[in-house]
């Protein structure tokens, strides 16, 4: 992307001392994402000191050492790092449909005609199959390839000097006695030994690095990928599936990347240039050196379709052991109630005797392919030099020449074997690029709408207007409608699958209705930004989620610009000071994974502080206080009131105990209101809601709420 004229619209300086400077970047407003691009970005450029780039200001503070760097560079700098970040986090212009997709890029145009299509698109991912990033470990390859071929070269002229009494071409270039070809032969020789050292090293340096760079682009574009992926596409794929592709797929494009194309690359120029070299020498000799290539090919070809079953085979068997091993162990108890040991140590014997059998099949093959490829490979190098002795005394062959060829049939016997493995890092490559692609393809159903939401303007009325909806063919609502006027507290009660956890989800978007339209003062909710529309609710739930990290980090996951002091009020009205006071660490307690370290009323209340740390007008407590005892049920209670304050609350619950308070209770049934009303006027039609209310009642010995005198919502 060139900003042209653009540029100074793009970025402003707003303030600069020596050493400090804060830009303005207009694109960076409101755009996170672009700025953690942007701070990685400029953090790669060592004499920049430090970055923060603020997406709420739109404005990125560099810091960075005078006396190294000109604040004209800087400039520079934002600019290269602007560009970059915004090619790596466009969002994809590709159509849905494969068949449709075309490659803006020319040059990664031209590469998928000549490799398979979506690995190139994959790679170019974010910024595209860049020439300028390609040409530096490309022409690090050539040369790596030029210098494996000439050192051979070399030492032959070397040892071959002393014998043949001089090389022609050396005396026509002023060098005439032995002595001084030698010591301009034997130098070349070591340094061209050190430079294909180096060389090596800087190939395998730069390709690493673009590999990295790649994957590194792949994982963020995937990741944020996913997670604008729908919720019913989420609900639908396995994490396990998800990380897979993350972690193993890319890590096969990378391994690929790495390593495919400078091998191939140096392979296939060596095999021209010590094909051209050995055809001038004698184009005999180049057959017989190619002779053994194509079986060697195939030998390989197999050699990697029998690995491959053999190593699956392996893989099962070990995968059953694992079972067996972990089934007895964790169930150890259980084994020696039964006296099963007897039986036990039998399913681990049969499964090593399988074991045993695939792992020395396994060896067998392997085996037998080392020897017929060493074999193959020998007799490339050994026949064509045999000939070439045969030529040296029948005086066909000078001795430099058959020097030449002595060192000029193993490079490239090397250069012609090891194909296949670069092929099956290739089909793994094509394979995983498959799965990313289709992933990438995926068009998300529910999109930002075009109005950015103020959150301080937000009174809070919420509407629902014959909302029909269903997950699948049947519908969940049909005819859906309520309204709850500003800061009132609402309850939904009914028997399970009735839709109330339905309701909720639609009202943040998860999904989409399927007729009809939910309001939020006044505004379709699909006129919103979702970032914004989900900021409005803050939902305590039964089950909740903590990362796991200290309890500090889990509150302060509520709103991650809120300081210490806002935290800690937080947590005082969620009443849980005490117990994070008796925790080893108290804030700096790790929870464990999924918070599994707490009890569930404690990981109820910090999920209660987070959610007053967050503050959002519209309040939804879904079952928030089931699962916990009647004396926690009341401290949390006491919590909740006071987190509904002067919000729109939606309580969900299936204790009526619980909603007797509220403004007005709806009772669902079946995805339709059935009855609603207070508290008091439901008990007065002496509906279900009524029949529910005194059946619930003859089984709580008290209500909760009344005995410690909280529960008004
Ligand atoms: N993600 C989903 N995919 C498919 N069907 C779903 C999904 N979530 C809920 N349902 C179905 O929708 C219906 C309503 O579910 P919902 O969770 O809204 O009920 P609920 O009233 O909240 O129930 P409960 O009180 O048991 O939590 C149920 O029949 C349920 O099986």
């Amino acid at each position: 992307m060139k900003f042209g004229s653009s540029k100074n619209k793009e970025l402003r300086l707003r303030w600069s001392m020596p050493g400090r400077e804060r830009w303005e970047v207009a694109r960076l407003h409101r755009n996170p994402l672009l700025a953690i691009e942007m701070e990685t970005r400029l953090r790669r450029y060592s004499r920049i000191s430090q970055v923060a780039a603020n997406a709420e200001t739109g404005r990125i503070l560099v810091l960075f050492p005078p006396t190294l760097i000109k604040s004209r560079h800087i400039k520079r700098y934002i600019e290269k790092a602007l560009e970059e970040a915004l090619q790596c986090i466009a969002p994809q212009p590709l159509p849905a449909e494969t068949s449709e997709r075309t490659s803006a890029d020319p040059l990664q145009r031209r590469m998928g005609k000549v490799f398979d299509k979506q690995l190139v698109d994959i790679v170019a991912t974010g910024n595209g199959v860049s020439v300028k990033a390609l040409r530096k470990p490309l022409s690090l390859s050539t040369a790596n390839a030029v210098l494996t071929v000439l050192s051979p070269i070399a030492l032959s002229l070397l040892v071959a000097t002393p014998i043949s009494g001089g090389l022609p071409f050396l005396a026509t270039l002023g060098l005439r006695s032995k002595l001084a070809q030698f010591i301009f032969l034997g130098g070349s020789y070591l340094g061209l030994k050190t430079m294909d050292s180096y060389v090596s090293y800087l190939t395998n340096k730069n390709w690493g690095e673009y590999s990295q760079e790649r994957e590194r682009a792949l994982r963020m574009k995937v990741f944020e990928k996913i997670q604008s992926m729908d919720t019913a596409y989420l609900e639908n794929e396995p994490p396990e599936k998800l990380m897979a592709l993350i972690n193993n797929d890319i890590d096969k494009i990378s391994a690929f990347l790495s390593e495919a194309p400078p091998t191939v690359w140096r392979k296939w120029l060596t095999i021209g240039i010590g094909t051209a070299i050995l055809g001038l020498v004698s184009p005999l000799v180049l057959l017989l050196t190619l002779i053994p290539a194509p079986y060697l090919y195939y030998l390989e070809k197999r050699h990697f379709t029998e690995a491959g079953k053999n190593f699956g085979k392996v893989a099962m068997d070990k995968d059953a052991q694992n079972q067996i091993l972990a089934g007895n162990f964790n169930g150890s108890a259980t084994v020696k109630s039964f006296a099963s040991e007897p039986r036990e140590y039998r399913r681990l014997s049969d499964n090593s005797d399988q074991l045993y059998a695939s792992r020395v099949e396994a060896l067998r093959e392997n085996a037998g392919f080392y020897a017929k490829n060493n074999y193959a490979f020998m007799m490339g190098i050994s026949v064509p030099l045999v000939y070439a002795s045969y030529g040296l005394m029948i005086g066909r062959f000078t001795f430099t020449e058959v020097m030449i060829q002595m060192s000029m049939a193993p490079t490239m016997m090397e250069s012609s074997s090891g194909h296949n493995l670069i092929n099956y890092q290739y089909q793994e490559a094509k394979q995983a690029a498959k799965r990313l692609d289709a992933l990438l393809h995926v068009s998300p159903g529910i999109l930002d709408g075009p109005y950015v939401l103020e959150r301080g303007a937000v009174r809070g009325d919420l509407s629902f207007e014959a909302v029909t909806f269903g997950y699948g063919e049947s519908p969940v609502l049909e005819d859906f409608s309520l309204s709850i006027p500003a800061n009132r507290t609402i309850a939904l009660v009914g028997g399970t699958g009735s839709g109330k956890s339905t309701i909720v989800k639609l009202l943040q978007r998860f999904y989409d209705v399927d007729q009809g339209r939910i309001l939020v003062d006044g505004n379709d909710v699909r006129d919103f930004r979702l970032d914004n529309l989900r900021n409005l609710v803050g939902v305590v739930s039964q089950d909740v989620f903590l990362f796991n990290g200290t309890i500090y980090e889990n509150v302060h996951y509520g709103r991650p610009d809120a300081d210490r002091e806002e935290v800690l009020e937080a947590c005082r009205v969620a009443e849980m000071l005490e117990f994070v006071e008796a925790q080893p660490a108290g804030f700096d307690t790790v929870v464990g994974d999924r918070g599994q370290k707490l009890s569930g009323g404690q990981r109820q209340r910090i999920s209660i502080a987070r959610t007053i740390l967050k503050n959002p007008p519209i309040l939804i407590l879904d079952e928030a206080t089931s699962s916990v005892d009647n004396k926690t049920e009341a401290a949390i209670q006491r919590s909740v009131n006071r987190l509904s304050e002067n919000r729109t609350t939606i309580i969900i619950a299936h204790r009526l105990s619980t909603v007797r308070h509220a403004d007005r209770i709806y009772f669902l049934k079946d995805g339709e209101l059935h009855e609603e009303g207070t508290h008091e006027n439901l008990l007065d039609l002496n509906g279900e809601y009524a029949q529910l209310w005194h059946l619930q009642a003859s089984h709580e010995p008290s209500d909760p709420f009344e005995e410690t005198g909280v529960g008004r919502g």
